[in-house]
């Protein structure tokens, strides 16, 4: 279908929801989406799903509205969270309109969740699901795969989030060497099946109207799986958030990153450092930092999210003693 036209003269609002594991680049994708919507001079819609009790990403769509879901997911009690948000969404739009809405889900949600709330009424007659777009994180898909370095329950997620997607982004192919991408986009075949589109890239850069075609009909709607099976429960899946940050060593902080415990599987934040007067957003996923500086005006605590399966909080909190007390 002619995307522009789709968006421009559709009466329903069309959605794209964002799957992929933790840290995988969903946020990347979609900065470039929102990107290409300014370009068409559409106005977006976002809903952040956030794990812990603090968005610390929201500065980076510092004109849109966003709609946040903090702490979602952990239990089914996101459907009845996100039901909310899109009401106000819903009364919302009747003053601001929007052309698409954007839902990015948690790291650790299953699309199936969202989708089942978009297909009951009233949503189903305002919104109309174009595609689920996962975002794969080639850098670390093959360790988080592994029996022997993940959880039986990471291993379960990222196939659900591979099956149920109906675009696959293999991102961060920057940093995987060729012969392991290839090994890896068989393997994703494998349980995506062959007719399923996975586009290899760096930074989210894919092809707008790629992203944006609609790859959800009414048809797969309408075969859908079953309730039970969209209502899958991360028990283990944990946030812990590190408060009252002091000013940071940055080689002792990467010592500290480096010896938390595999269960760590993603870290979010703002910090400071030594040596600077600086405020740096703090991402760390797939076992790297990267730090990058925010204006003083945005004036944020410096504060650090981490996330995991079956992360000990003792264990975090006594390791963390030791780093700022060193
Ligand atoms: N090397 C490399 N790094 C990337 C790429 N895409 C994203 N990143 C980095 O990976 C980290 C996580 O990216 P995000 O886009 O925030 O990932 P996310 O899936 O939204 O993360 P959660 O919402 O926490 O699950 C950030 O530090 C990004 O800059 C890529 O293609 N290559």
């Amino acid at each position: 279908m002619n995307v522009e036209k789709g968006i421009k003269t559709s009466k329903k609002i069309p959605v794209y929801v964002l799957s992929g594991f933790l840290g995988s680049g969903k946020t990347t994708v979609l900065l470039h989406m929102l990107q290409y919507c300014k370009q068409q001079g559409w106005k977006p819609g976002i809903i952040l799903n956030e794990l812990g009790e603090a968005n610390v990403e929201s500065h980076l769509f510092e004109n849109e509205k966003v709609y946040e879901l903090l702490n979602g997911c952990i239990c089914c009690t996101i459907q009845d969270d996100l039901k909310e948000t899109m009401d106000d969404l819903i009364s919302e739009i009747e003053r601001q309109p929007i052309d698409v809405l954007f839902i990015e889900g948690t790291g650790v949600a299953n699309p199936l969740e969202i989708q089942e709330v978009l297909l009951t009424s009233p949503y189903l007659d305002k919104f109309k699901l174009m595609s689920i777009i996962t975002v794969i994180d080639a850098s670390h898909y093959l360790e988080y795969q592994s029996v022997f370095s993940s959880s039986g329950e990471v291993r379960h997620l990222l196939k659900e989030q591979i099956v149920c997607g109906s675009l696959l982004v293999l991102n961060k192919t920057d940093i995987v060497p060729s012969e392991k991408l290839k090994k890896l986009r068989q393997k994703i075949m494998k349980i995506a099946g062959d007719n399923k589109m996975i586009m290899e890239c760096a930074y989210g850069q894919v092809t707008p109207k790629i992203l944006f075609e609609q790859r959800i009909q009414s048809i797969l709607l309408d075969n859908r799986l079953p309730v039970e099976h969209a209502h899958h429960h991360h028990s283990g899946v944990k946030a812990i958030k590190l408060e009252d940050l002091p000013v940071l060593n940055q080689r002792k902080l990467e010592i500290w990153l480096k010896e938390l415990p595999d269960s760590v599987l993603r870290g979010k934040g703002f910090i400071k450092l030594e040596g600077t007067n600086d405020l740096f957003s703090f991402q760390y996923a797939a076992k790297k930092m990267a730090l990058a500086p925010v204006p003083p005006s945005l004036a944020r605590e410096p504060v650090i999210i981490l996330i995991g399966i079956g992360i000990e909080e003792i264990q975090i909190q006594q390791s963390y003693k030791k780093l700022i007390t060193q």
